[in-house]
Parts: structure tokens; sequence; C-alpha cells
């Protein structure tokens, strides 16, 4: 972190949780509710440096839902709150650096000083969004932040670059959403026909729209009786003058955890390795459904939304886009994704001379298939900053190699890469894939495409896709295997069509 240096005070005890002991929390309408409803002064909200906060008018139905224009597979977004630090946006700042890999398009942070909300966002990565004299602007112990892959709305927009920030007659609010809302449209177009004039064309947007349009008080039952509208994912973080709030959608789908660091300040994040980096303590996940809020003296209290759900936890977290590092839905990524390896080496051996991955992600479970069969593990390919992969001719050349990588989506890489390591002379090529096939679209965060783009929808046949990849076999980890590992809680709707929640269309 070129630049910048953290002063952090470790002068303040922690404070004991409030009302509720971790492993339960209540509906909101019994829990005893003792707020402070005067919150009726309005404050003021302060759009600076690169924060573009202009109102123009969007049409919902004017921009896309999920991104079509490249070949990669896309990720999805990752949150961060801290509350109770007097170098909080320093700290989101560096969060946000550990959750880089879960969004690329843009960056922001909104931070509390003197009642007032700042913001900075902006296009790109983290490190190219913020710098010294930034940071500097942003004072106070209360922010948020946000990394972004856009699932609705455009993705090189920056109106669309989270978090949000907006005034209304109670005072201001910022939003931090990873998720998305498959009832966006109907929503939108509800509001809109009520005369709402949207600033972005993301479906995060419609969320500050409910809230100030929300008849419920206090603020934090704004929050929940806004969130009881939507349908679909939701792992958020809002800001207001005083409170952080911290929300996840009843099915779970997103991961969402708090932490506390040692001087008391409550930390939530999309993943554990952002509270690694911040030196915070991770306390435990926010439960699917629950809704907590800190307030300023840093007690804490939970709240049930309704109607609850059976989790539905996205299994593509530890397939692909959760660090290794990280702890997500209490379960290890590493250890997840190294006995998806091991089970592909039980169900689909082969006569090869060592195992190699395709950097990054299919490294763990290429140590688990190599681990599991008593072979090698070798790096015949390497990734570079500058070169995306280029296989290691020296390793390569003359062998039969198994090639494991954590998913096949469109199936560019895997005809790539079965074409580097034939080209770098490999007699054999054996290809693994750490997940099941997948045949149908997210609606829930992260830009999978429709079906028409799904090699595996397209070619159903295993023997059709492996002649389409070039590999001398292909193998993919058998879903009911998967399940096994995973258990009941999670979603695999990418893979089996089982959607929890479907999306709704334009009535
Ligand atoms: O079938 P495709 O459409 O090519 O998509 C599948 C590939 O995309 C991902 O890797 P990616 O290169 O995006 O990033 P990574 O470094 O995180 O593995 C994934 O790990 C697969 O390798
Ligand atoms: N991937 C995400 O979580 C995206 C959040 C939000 N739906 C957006 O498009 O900005
Ligand atoms: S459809 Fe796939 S990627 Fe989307 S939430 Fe479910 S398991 Fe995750
Ligand atoms: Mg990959």
């Amino acid at each position: 972190m070129a630049g910048i240096q953290i002063f952090s005070s470790f002068t303040e005890k922690p404070h004991v949780l409030s009302s509720h002991s971790s492993s339960s929390f209540t509906k909101h309408q019994h829990f005893p509710v003792n707020f402070k409803t005067n919150i009726s002064k309005p404050l003021k909200f302060q759009s600076n440096i690169s924060c573009d906060y202009k109102p123009t008018l969007n049409s919902a139905s004017s921009d896309k839902n999920f991104n079509e224009t490249d070949d990669k597979l896309r990720e999805e977004c990752g949150v961060v709150g801290i509350y109770g630090d007097p170098e909080a946006s320093r700290l989101c700042y560096l969060a946000l650096h550990a959750l880089q890999h879960r969004g690329q398009e843009g960056a922001g942070i909104v931070t509390v000083h003197e009642n007032i909300l700042k913001s900075v966002t902006g296009l790109g990565l983290v490190s190219e969004v913020f710098n010294e004299s930034k940071l500097d602007h942003l004072h106070g112990n209360l922010s948020i932040g946000h990394v972004r892959y856009s699932t609705s709305g455009s993705s090189s927009a920056l109106k669309n670059i989270q978090p949000f920030v907006a005034s209304y007659r109670f005072g201001s609010v910022g939003i931090a959403h990873n998720g998305n809302l498959v009832n966006y449209n109907l929503l939108r177009n509800f509001l809109e026909e009520k005369g709402s004039i949207f600033n972005t064309t993301s479906d995060t947007e419609v969320i500050l729209h409910l809230i100030a349009k929300s008849k419920a008080r206090p603020f934090i039952l704004r929050i929940i009786d806004t969130c009881e509208k939507f349908q679909g994912a939701y792992s958020m973080v809002f800001i207001t003058e005083d409170k952080l709030v911290a929300v996840r959608d009843p099915y779970g789908f997103r991961p969402l955890v708090m932490g506390r660091r040692s001087n008391g300040a409550y930390v939530f994040a999309s993943e554990t390795c952002a509270l690694d980096l911040v030196d915070a303590t991770f306390e435990r996940e926010v439960y699917p459904g629950e809704v907590i809020v800190v307030e300023k003296d840093l007690s804490i209290q939970s709240f049930c939304l309704m109607p609850r759900r059976d989790r539905k936890a996205c299994v593509f977290e530890h397939i692909y886009f959760s660090l290794p590092n990280s702890i997500v839905f209490g379960l290890s990524v590493y250890q997840a994704r190294r006995e998806f390896g091991e089970i592909l080496a039980m169900e689909s051996p082969a006569e090869y001379d060592f195992v190699i991955a395709v950097p990054d992600s299919g490294v763990v479970a290429a140590l688990g298939y190599a681990l599991e069969a008593g072979k090698s593990f070798e790096q015949g390919l390497i990734r570079s900053h500058y070169l995306k992969l280029a296989p290691v001719k020296a390793v390569i050349e003359g062998k039969k190699v198994v090639v494991v990588d954590d998913s096949i989506v469109r199936g560019t890489t895997s005809k790539k890469i079965v074409r580097l390591l034939k080209e770098a002379g490999a007699k054999e090529v054996h290809m693994r894939i750490a997940s099941p096939t997948m045949k149908y679209p997210c609606y829930y965060g992260v830009d999978i495409p429709d079906s028409s783009k799904l090699i595996s929808n397209q070619l159903s046949v295993e023997e059709e896709l492996r002649v389409s990849i070039g590999a001398d076999s292909l193998a993919f980890l058998p879903l009911e295997k998967l399940k096994n590992v995973m258990g009941e809680g999670y979603c695999y709707a990418c893979f089996d069509g089982k959607y929890p929640v479907l999306p709704q269309p334009i009535e």
C-alpha cells in the first residue's frame, strides 16, 4: 500500500454484544426496540471529488441485465463496513484490496464526518481509484466500501459505481450491495410510475428510493420494511450519520461476515480475507435474513427479516469466487476445493504422468487431485501479469498430463489451455473440472451468461464437449458428489436449474 500509513487506536475496550447472543436473533416485530425516534433533522450530503451524483433520467429497460460483452467469467461484488475506528476509511481501503477479486469495474468508499456523508467513487481498481489525498478527505470512524462487477446496469458508467448515497427528509443514507434483485424491474417500474426519477441504471438504487418512501419508523424499520419487498440476493451494508447496518437476504445467497478489531471497532465484509487484512477477528456470519445495526456507542442489535427461508448459499463461492484463504458460509474455501479435487480423482482416474492446474482458481482442486491419486503436482502453466497463461515447455513436452480447472463456462479457457499444452508438446491432455457441468444462468449476483453461451448447455453430451475442447479425455465433478460434500443449504441452480426464486417479468 504505497504511501499510506495506518494510525489505529487500541485504547478503547471492546463492547459486549448488547441484547443478543450470537446464535439467536428474533423477528423484528418481537424485538424490544428502544430507539431515539427523533431523527427528523435533515442533514447534508456532501458529494465530492469523483462522486458524480447528478440526477439523470434513465429507463430500467434501456440497460442490460447481464453483461454479454466479453468471454470472461465475471465475478460479483465485495462490500465492507467499519464502525468505531478513527481510521475507518483507510481500513475500508485495505479491505477493498482484499476483496478486489470480487469486482474490478469500480470501487468506492463513503465516510461520515461531522454528520456529513462524504463519498469517493471511481472506475477501475481500488489502487486506481484511491490515493493518499483522496483518503485524507474521508475522515471519520464510520465508513462503508464497495468493489463492483455489474449484474444490472452499465459496467462502465461512473454513476453506477457504489456506494450510492442519497439524502431524504430524515437524513442521508449510503449503501453498498452485493447481489442482484430479481424483482428489480417490477420495483423500478412501480417507482417510476409513482414519479421517481432515477440517477443510475443499477438495481441497487431502488433500495434507496424504497427506504425514502417507507412509512416505517425509526430508520432501522425502514430498512427492514424495504428489504421485505425484495426478492433475490442481497448482502449489503448501509451507512447513516450515526449507524452502520449490515443485511443478508433470507436465502443467504451471498456471504457476509462480522469481525472486531482489538479497539472494539466492528468490521463487516464479504469474506474473512478482508477481516484478516485489517486485523479484525472473525466473530460470526451475518445470518441469512438478519439485519444487524451498530450504534454510535458500538452496541449492536439484531433483527430478522420475514419470511424466513431455508438457506441457499451460493456454492460457486467455494468453487470459484472466494479466495482460498477465506472461510465462507462457515466452511474453508481451501478445504472445499481440495475435497472437490480429491473426489474428482476418485471418480475420474486416467493414465498420465503428473497433474497440473489452470491458475489461479484451479490450483487447490489440482493439488487435491494429485494428493488423492498419489501423483506429483507440477507447475505446467504459469500466469503472469502480462501474458495471461503460458505453458512451461520443459515440464510439458512429451508428457501425458491431467489438467484441473475449477469450472467451464463458455469453454474459451479450456479450448485455449488444451491448445497451448499440445503446442508445448504434451502427448495427452486429460481435462478435469472440479465442478459439475454449468447449464443455467445465475440471477443472484453472478454474471453467468445465458444458456445459449454455456458450452455445457449447448453440447450436452460429454463426448461432444471433449471433442470441442480438443482434450483426450474430459470429466466433471458429478453434481450428486458436490451435493454430498456441501449439503442441503446451498444453491446449485446454475448446475441443476432449480432456482430458489425466479426473476419476475415486467407486467
Ligand atoms: O469457460 P470459460 O468461459 O473460459 O470460463 C471458465 C474459466 O473462467 C475462470 O477463470 P478466469 O480466467 O476468469 O480467472 P481465474 O484467474 O480466477 O481463474 C474459471 O476459473 C475458468 O478457468
Ligand atoms: N455483482 C454484484 O453483486 C452487483 C451488485 C449490483 N447488482 C450491481 O450491479 O452493481
Ligand atoms: S445460480 Fe450458481 S452462481 Fe448463482 S447463486 Fe446459485 S450456485 Fe451461485
Ligand atoms: Mg480460471
